[in-house]
């Protein structure tokens, strides 16, 4: 890849947001080719055109063709619908076969048992068409398991194709819990896979890991914050892939996510009852107004109390586990608890049956409902997010800029961007407790609701500090731009040490 001013990247994501969204993965894959667009690269997406897509947008395919599995009588056809994400082109790859279903991964929390046929298409697909619409990429960015087997294919069925001989890839671990396991059966279009048994990507003599394909051949990889970068050398951390990882540890980045304010901002917000800012006034009315709001939405009383809001898929990574055994005690104090969630039916069941037992203090809406999530987190007092691990975290982010103080574990990215009130008071954003257990948890809310009711000038500071924190997609763009450069930067520093010794 040569340096140069403006790169050529294709960023391949299975969802983006605006478009098509379960989770964290789709805001990252709108706002960070949104920044490095703005910065003047030239940046395309490739993602897989949905039902939901097919049934929303009203597009003619710009492409149509065929996979070719090399040496193999297998062709797949394929279309590619060009969509939009706000500047940004799309190429939406239409297949109906793989893709014309009710939801993106599973249905009724059931995985489709072909989704590593599915994203190994999907990966395919996407190097497939580059030289057919006449984008040569420098630089593949791929996003978690659905893209992993993208940098395994550019080292191997492509390695001698002079269409990418200048092409560089790039692995970011948005979820390293999602390994993307399948069975040799499902890689009939990489027959790649299957001739040459690369161990490494085994997790046993049946099964291939698509993230492992991702962490052993991209150029460069990278985690969503520093501090999950550095969990995941460890085997507490990395989810049972420590090796994999330490052995691309020099490889291995750690770049923490921005925060959209396009979208989530409380002196702009459509979805918000009144927009506020930070200082007192604005704040204390604006704040007043989106908990009423909040509490007639989910049927709570509508009264002055404080308010922990929750938005998450339904998980044992976010923390519920930490919660539920602990949140009937915690309801006796006088609070309002706003969860919005879906997910795992278990979680769901036993949430249902607090809210039956508390319907004055707990509503729990089982729903993906992005204007309500909005209304969580302006109308909360604080925001739940006591997770297991997490890469990064979005929710954290909006919650500080909302002036809502997150209370999160010290994991992943929570720890990376909030401040603990008792660790650090004059520069605190939040509340922080350590022990993966919910007595840790219980604690750490039992200190949170002592400063709202004893010292409310000192809780009202807190969210004036939260609400200065910012994490511009700007700044982790520039990032991403030095990762993507690293090797030629060397490279032209060693060229210019070696000037400067033969000097
Ligand atoms: N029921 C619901 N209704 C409405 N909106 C809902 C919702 N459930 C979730 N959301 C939304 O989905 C997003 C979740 O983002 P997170 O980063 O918190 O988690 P996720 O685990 O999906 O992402 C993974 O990737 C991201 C991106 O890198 C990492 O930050 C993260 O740690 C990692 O686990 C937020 O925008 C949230 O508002």
């Amino acid at each position: 890849m040569a340096t140069k001013k403006s790169l050529k990247i294709l960023f391949v994501s299975s969802e983006v947001e605006g478009l098509v969204k379960t989770g964290g993965l789709a805001d990252v894959a709108k706002s960070l080719p949104a920044a490095l667009k703005a910065m003047g690269h030239d940046v395309r997406i490739a993602m897989p055109y949905y039902r939901v897509l097919a049934e929303r947008e009203n597009v003619e395919p710009q492409l149509d063709t065929e996979l070719a599995v090399p040496a193999q009588s297998v062709t797949v056809p394929y279309q590619v619908m060009p969509l939009q994400s706000g500047d940004v082109p799309v190429y939406a790859i239409n297949a109906p076969q793989y893709y014309d279903r009710a939801e993106l991964y599973a249905e009724s929390n059931e995985a489709y048992e072909d989704n590593g046929e599915r994203f190994a298409f999907f990966s395919a697909a996407s190097l497939d068409l580059c030289e057919k619409v006449e984008f040569q990429p420098d630089l593949i960015h791929c996003n978690d398991w659905h893209t992993g087997l993208v940098p395994f294919l550019l080292r191997t069925r492509y390695a001698n194709n002079s269409f990418f001989a200048n092409t560089k890839s790039v692995l970011t671990v948005h979820n390293a819990v999602f390994k993307g396991v399948y069975n040799y059966d499902q890689f009939r279009l990489i027959p790649e896979l299957i001739q040459h048994r690369y161990m490494q990507l085994e997790m046993d003599s049946a099964n291939i890991s698509m993230l492992k394909a991702g962490v052993a051949f991209a150029d460069k990889i990278n985690a969503v914050s520093p501090n999950y970068a550095s969990e995941l050398l460890t085997p507490l951390g990395a989810h049972g892939m420590d090796f994999d990882f330490n052995q691309r540890a020099s490889d291995l980045f750690g770049i923490i996510n921005g925060c959209d304010y396009n979208d989530w901002n409380p002196e702009t917000d459509p979805n918000i009852k009144q927009h506020y800012k930070a200082n007192k006034v604005s704040l204390n009315r604006g704040k007043k107004a989106c908990k009423r709001d909040l509490q007639k939405q989910v049927n709570l009383p509508e009264k002055d109390v404080p308010v922990y809001g929750m938005v998450c898929r339904l998980t044992e990574q976010k923390g519920i586990h930490y919660l539920l055994p602990i949140l009937q005690q915690f309801l006796v104090h006088d609070v309002q608890v706003a969860i919005v969630g879906t997910g795992d039916p278990r979680l769901a069941a036993q949430l249902h049956e607090l809210v039956a037992a508390n319907p004055e203090k707990l509503a729990f809406v089982e729903a993906y409902d992005n204007a309500l999530a909005h209304k969580v987190e302006a109308g909360s007092d604080f925001f739940l997010m006591p997770s297991e691990f997490e890469p990064c975290g979005l929710n954290q982010m909006y919650s500080l800029a909302y002036g809502t103080l997150p209370i999160v574990r010290a994991v992943g990215g929570l720890k990376d961007t909030v401040i603990d009130y008792d660790q650090t008071p004059q520069v605190a954003t939040g509340f922080m407790f350590e022990a993966p257990t919910p007595e840790a948890l219980l604690i750490c809310l039992q200190r949170s609701l002592l400063l709202y009711c004893q010292q409310p000038q000192e809780f009202k500071r807190l969210q004036q500090n939260a609400m200065a924190c910012k994490f511009l997609w700007q700044e982790s763009a520039e990032r991403y731009l030095e990762m993507y450069l690293c090797d030629e930067l060397n490279s032209v520093q060693n060229d210019l040490s070696s000037e400067s010794i033969t000097d």
